[in-house]
């Protein structure tokens, strides 16, 4: 039988930080020609000589298959399937940089997690807002647990890809698919990227928990109270509500929450062990996706008249100068409230 995706042999990914380098490895890997580009001219040439990117993912080896650039123009222009992954506040400016350079019935696929400030756009949005070119069901979301490191050393790992359109969505399930990295379709873009997103925030306050040495309960309590109003905001944003029982909703949020390896748990801890916002971001050079989300998801959730308790605790810790200490407090001594009615209420 043939393979849907025979006629894609090239590959271009866009952003050369630790979950692109790892997703063009994989493709790599697939036998695919990727075109990697990146923003630091050392990581470009780290790879050519070294083939490792010793800034965002050190110690892997990487594909002969991956061919470093740091020409945006020729990546794009040279790819009719293209994976971007720059961090989400960079996202409007670098599809501003290569609308004029894509091709008609080209694919894009994000596997970046954000949600834009100002706009609230997630980052399809972004995406077709700035490249009219890219007909909309051609934009797939890629999201899941996902740690970049555990895929890039080959771990058993299960993520989602969405798009209006199936087929589509299919294609990019089997470009992607492997022996360790198992993907699922969704018709779901807007629920899988504000799952992504959102769990960002969460983390932060699941860090806040485990920096202050409170306890398993409360972490428990503080995931699935954050699931809860993860629900809540992407229902009022059109998302299915089934989606946040999938990967990329309690499966992400379980990950970013337990795991060491997340960034956003990691600034969260950190907060929670008495370090400042400042102390943090000195010494980081990677990004945590949630530290400006919460700012853009907190003032969403105002536009829209939605309350949710701990992104405000959150977006107080980081931006207002309260004390995670001071975050639990209030969580534990808000009304109380009743669970199956607001379950009933999806
Ligand atoms: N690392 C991971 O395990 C995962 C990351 N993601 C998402 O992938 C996206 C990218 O994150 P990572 O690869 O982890 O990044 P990273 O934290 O490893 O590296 C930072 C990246 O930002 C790039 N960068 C910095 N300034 C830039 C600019 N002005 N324009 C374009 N690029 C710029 C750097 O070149 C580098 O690629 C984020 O949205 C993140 O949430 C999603 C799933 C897993
Ligand atoms: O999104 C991630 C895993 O799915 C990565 O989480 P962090 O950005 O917190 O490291």
């Amino acid at each position: 039988m043939k393979n849907i995706n025979d006629n894609i042999k090239k590959i271009g990914v866009i952003g050369a930080g630790s979950w692109g380098t790892a997703l063009a490895n994989l493709l790599a890997d697939k036998g695919y020609h990727v075109d990697l580009w990146a923003y630091e001219k050392e990581v470009v040439e780290d790879i050519i000589k070294q083939r490792e990117n010793r800034l965002f993912l050190p110690d892997i080896s990487l594909s002969e298959n991956i061919f470093p650039s740091d020409s945006l123009k020729s990546v794009v222009s040279e790819n009719t399937f293209l994976l971007i992954v720059v961090p989400s506040h960079t996202m409007r400016d670098m599809c501003k940089k290569i609308a004029s350079h894509v091709q008609e019935k080209t694919t894009m696929i994000t596997a970046s997690k954000g949600i834009e400030d100002g706009t609230y756009l997630t980052m399809h949005g972004v995406i077709a807002e700035c490249i009219p070119a890219i007909d909309k069901d051609r934009i797939v979301v890629l999201s899941g647990p996902s740690f970049a490191r555990e895929v890039a050393k080959k771990v058993p790992t299960a993520i989602s890809v969405a798009s209006k359109d199936r087929m589509t969505a299919e294609m990019v399930q089997h470009i992607f698919a492997t022996d360790y990295f198992r993907v699922y379709v969704s018709d779901d873009p807007i629920g899988l990227e504000l799952g992504g997103a959102v769990k960002n925030v969460i983390a932060i306050a699941a860090g806040f928990v485990d920096g202050m040495q409170l306890g398993l309960n409360t972490r428990a309590a503080l995931i699935t109270r954050g699931l809860a109003e993860i629900r809540r905001l992407g229902i009022r944003m059109g998302a299915n509500p089934h989606t946040f029982a999938g990967l990329s909703g309690v499966g992400d949020l379980i990950l970013t929450c337990t795991g060491d390896l997340s960034r956003n748990y990691t600034v969260g801890k950190q907060l929670g062990q008495g370090m400042t916002m400042a102390e943090i971001q000195d010494k980081r050079v990677t990004v945590a996706e949630g530290v400006r989300n919460t700012s853009s998801v907190y003032h969403l959730a105002k536009s829209l008249d939605i309350e949710l308790p701990i992104i405000n605790e959150v977006y107080r810790a980081l931006y207002e100068n309260s004390s995670p200490a001071n975050a639990i407090a209030r969580l534990m001594t808000r009304p109380l409230g009743h669970e199956t009615i607001e379950l009933e209420e999806i």
